[in-house]
């Protein structure tokens, strides 16, 4: 490590404690600065050379942290740092004292950090071939056919070579991850990673808070559930889709079934009224990336929030380069200097991606607004916050009215019909994320404490996926699979319940925007679109950071300070009556809990692969 990066010589005193404070929050904003920058330029150039670099300034990023971490706990009593007179200092001196991987002995933290890169790359680089010189990436070929293709078998093909792809080569080395990722938590006072990772919620009954609010919300999407099923009925026959049963997992229009707005042509209410998704208009339009995120800043400023700086422009990679290997998974990136946010994303000209963008610059705006606390404040007030801003702004930006104010639909009053078509394209993605937003770390947190062993890794996580997603798998899985590995987040080991969290409390906001935006009728009509006073409760929430509980920051923001579905079942309530109506000769649920669909003749010889 640098000499100047290390720390100085400090006395237990109060004052030296404030001293060390200064002198670690300059010296860690060179230091992540720097390591950012490593894995940025592997992100999005993933060669070996790359590859070790970000490694090493991980490393040296750990090195930092047990410097500074060690210092501090020999040091300081905790005497004097009770005797701090600012609480938040007292919050940031235990924050350093975190050590993390830097927990572990060196050659234990080279392996951790060769694992995560080599697992990143396996994901981002994973390609299936349907035939020898044919190769369909991810982010290219194999969502446009999960979203496009009615074909069951064509589906089913790709539904099961992206998880040979990228699952299976994972398996080893997630499991070694998790051992050392548990070890680093334990020295760091924890049971566990997953108790550690629910410790940012500071709520002793985390776990149980959650399950409370899936269950608020479970019974919209078993309506949800039955009445998507019943069209797939309709489009697929009784050979493979089972009216009391779970629903093949790859019949939903996405990779994992969590977004299913791409099915919405087979489930609209009133078919003939105008189209929500615009993505046609756009591309006639000649939308291209940069307009879609010019479109999206001008949003935010329209709220009198920040623009996006010129190293923002500068430094953004937002579409997919053609002479190299990325990691087109979108993200957002803080650099920790002040100066440098960015935004990776390999963007397209369709409606959900320009949904991501608006997601992704809620992260910059979060960025930006924060950028002037110190570092360890640098973070949503919990994680569920950073997650749910660019959502909120979208739920705006999605309505028919506001798709007419920057013309991507034509004007005409939104009658009772394209609102409900709203509300059920809304539910597609809002309402059938909820499940797998919670399970995916419930599966996780079992991992992790050690309730799921390796070799029960792919019979407990689709045991979960039926009991909350009431899903199947339209082809027999064995412990030789790792069907998680094919998930973006567990390889890159990006926790997880952060969206859960946000999906409800991104309506807990919507509510209070709107209302202080004086928006009067329905809530899943109301656009914040140029509303100051809305924006001015997003900036003094945003600003904040994580310097103070986010109890009190949701009570500032909107009078209430628990997370809580109430808001959302409110948005969605009239799609709730509607779908109970449709659904009155539907089994609510999967009763035939343990059904899966037969493998068609001949797969899969002979499907049209291309
Ligand atoms: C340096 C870094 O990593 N930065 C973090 C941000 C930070 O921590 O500051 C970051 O950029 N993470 C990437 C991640 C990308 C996306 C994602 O992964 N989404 C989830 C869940 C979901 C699903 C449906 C939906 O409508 C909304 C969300 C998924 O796709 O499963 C892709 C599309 C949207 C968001 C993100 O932006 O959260
Ligand atoms: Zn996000």
């Amino acid at each position: 490590l640098p000499a100047h990066w290390l720390p100085g010589e400090y006395e237990n005193s109060s004052s030296d404690a404030l001293r060390f404070l200064s002198d670690y929050n300059s010296t860690a904003e060179e230091v992540f600065s720097f390591a950012v920058s490593a894995s940025w330029n592997f992100n999005t150039n993933l060669t070996d050379h790359n590859s070790k670099l970000q490694v090493n300034a991980s490393l040296e990023l750990e090195a930092f942290s047990e410097a500074w971490g060690l210092k501090a706990k020999t040091v300081f009593t905790p005497r004097i740092i009770d005797s701090l007179p600012d609480p938040k200092d007292q919050m940031l001196i235990r924050g350093i004292m975190m050590l993390g991987f830097a927990n572990l002995p060196e050659d234990e933290r080279e392996e951790v950090n060769t694992i995560l890169s080599s697992m990143s790359r396996i994901y981002a680089t994973a390609k299936v071939h349907p035939q020898p010189n044919v190769s369909w990436s991810l982010d290219r070929e194999l969502k446009e056919i999960m979203a496009k293709s009615r074909s069951y078998q064509k589906l089913l093909f790709v539904w099961e070579a992206w998880r040979n792809q990228s699952g299976v080569p994972l398996k080893k080395l997630y499991s070694r991850f998790v051992e050392l990722s548990n070890k680093a938590s334990r020295a760091d006072g924890f049971a566990d990673s997953g108790d550690d990772w629910r410790s940012w919620y500071e709520s002793e009954t985390f776990e149980q808070d959650m399950d409370k609010l899936y269950k608020t919300v479970q019974p919209l999407y078993l309506q949800l559930h039955a009445f998507v099923r019943r069209k797939l009925y309709n489009q697929y026959g009784s050979k493979y889709v089972n009216l009391k049963g779970p629903i093949p997992g790859h019949l939903l229009g996405s990779m994992f079934a969590q977004k299913w707005s791409n099915i919405y042509d087979l489930t609209m209410p009133f078919p003939n009224k105008p189209n929500l998704d615009v993505t046609k208009e756009m591309v006639r339009q000649g939308y291209n990336a940069t307009h879609m995120f010019r479109v999206a800043e001008e949003f935010f400023t329209s709220l009198g929030l920040k623009e996006m700086p010129k190293e923002f422009w500068e430094g953004s990679m937002i579409v997919k380069p053609d002479d190299r290997d990325v990691v087109c998974h979108a993200s957002a990136w803080d650099f920790y200097n002040r100066k440098d946010f960015r935004i990776k994303q390999c963007t397209k000209v369709t409606t959900e991606d320009f949904f991501t963008v608006h997601h992704e610059m809620g992260h910059i705006q979060y960025f930006l607004q924060y950028k002037n606390q110190p570092v360890g404040f640098r973070g949503g007030a919990n994680p569920g916050f950073h997650e749910a801003i660019g959502d909120v702004i979208f739920l705006s930006v999605s309505t028919p009215k506001h798709l007419q104010t920057i013309n991507l639909l034509e004007s005409g009053d939104a009658d009772e019909e394209t609102d409900l078509n709203h509300l059920l394209k809304m539910a597609l993605d809002k309402i059938a994320f909820l499940p797998s937003g919670y399970l995916i770390d419930l599966w996780r947190w079992e991992v992790f404490g050690g309730s799921t062993p390796p070799e029960r890794y792919n019979a407990d996580w689709w045991y979960l996926r039926t009991k909350y997603q009431g899903i199947c798998p339209p082809l027999r899985r064995t412990e030789d699979h790792f069907d998680p590995g094919a998930k973006f987040h567990i390889p890159n080991n990006t926790p997880y319940i952060r969206y859960f969290v946000s999906f409800i409390l991104q309506f807990q906001l919507h509510e209070k925007l709107c209302e202080a935006a004086n928006h009067t009728g329905p809530l899943h009509t109301c656009d914040i679109y140029r509303s100051k006073e809305a924006g001015a409760i997003l900036k003094k929430l945003l600003e904040s950071g994580s310097s103070r509980p986010w109890p009190e920051l949701l009570q500032e923001a909107t009078g209430t300070n628990k997370i809580d579905a109430g808001s959302l079942m409110k948005y969605f309530d009239p799609l709730m009556k509607w779908l109970e109506k449709q659904n009155v000769n539907e089994t609510l649920g999967w009763p035939d809990f343990m059904w899966v669909p037969p493998v068609p003749e001949g797969y899969p010889e002979d499907i049209d692969k291309v």
